[in-house]
């Protein structure tokens, strides 16, 4: 399964407690990252994360992308809905692909926990059934 994991300044305490608290149900996932977000997730865990460019820099864009291509089975974006973001088209133009391709996207830790406990039971194996037989919208 990739998993990528986002968090806005304000919200990055909350998403290492949380990769803390599901460290178990998140190894042995493909991991990503916006850069900041993972270097803290991975100082303060054994989760191997491969980290995109910093949010304001593009690293939204780069998740994006891996959306766009069905390279993406989970988001956790804990968002601040509290504060102006200067990259405010990219996390707009993030969930809008997160929309587009059907893919689970949680903004806030209590969403990301039920998602992590969907994960742990199974409940998103789907995707990796469906994946082979899914339209490309390449083609
Ligand atoms: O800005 C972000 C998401 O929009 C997060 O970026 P960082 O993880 O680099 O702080």
């Amino acid at each position: 399964m990739n998993i990528a994991f986002i968090a806005h300044d304000r919200k990055k305490e909350e998403i290492v407690n949380f990769a803390i608290a599901y460290e178990h149900v998140f190894e042995g996932n493909n991991l990503y990252s916006t850069g900041t977000t993972g270097q803290r997730i991975m100082d303060n865990t054994k989760l191997n994360i491969h980290r995109f460019l910093s949010g304001p820099l593009g690293g939204d864009q780069q998740i994006g992308a891996l959306i766009a291509q069905n390279q993406m089975d989970l988001v956790i974006f804990l968002r601040d809905p509290l504060m102006a973001q200067p990259h405010e088209p990219d996390i707009t133009a993030l969930l809008r692909l997160c929309d587009v391709h059907g893919i689970p996207v949680a903004t806030n830790v209590a969403s990301a926990e039920i998602m992590a406990r969907a994960l742990d039971r199974g409940d998103l194996s789907w995707r990796e059934l469906v994946e082979l037989h899914r339209p490309r919208l390449d083609k």
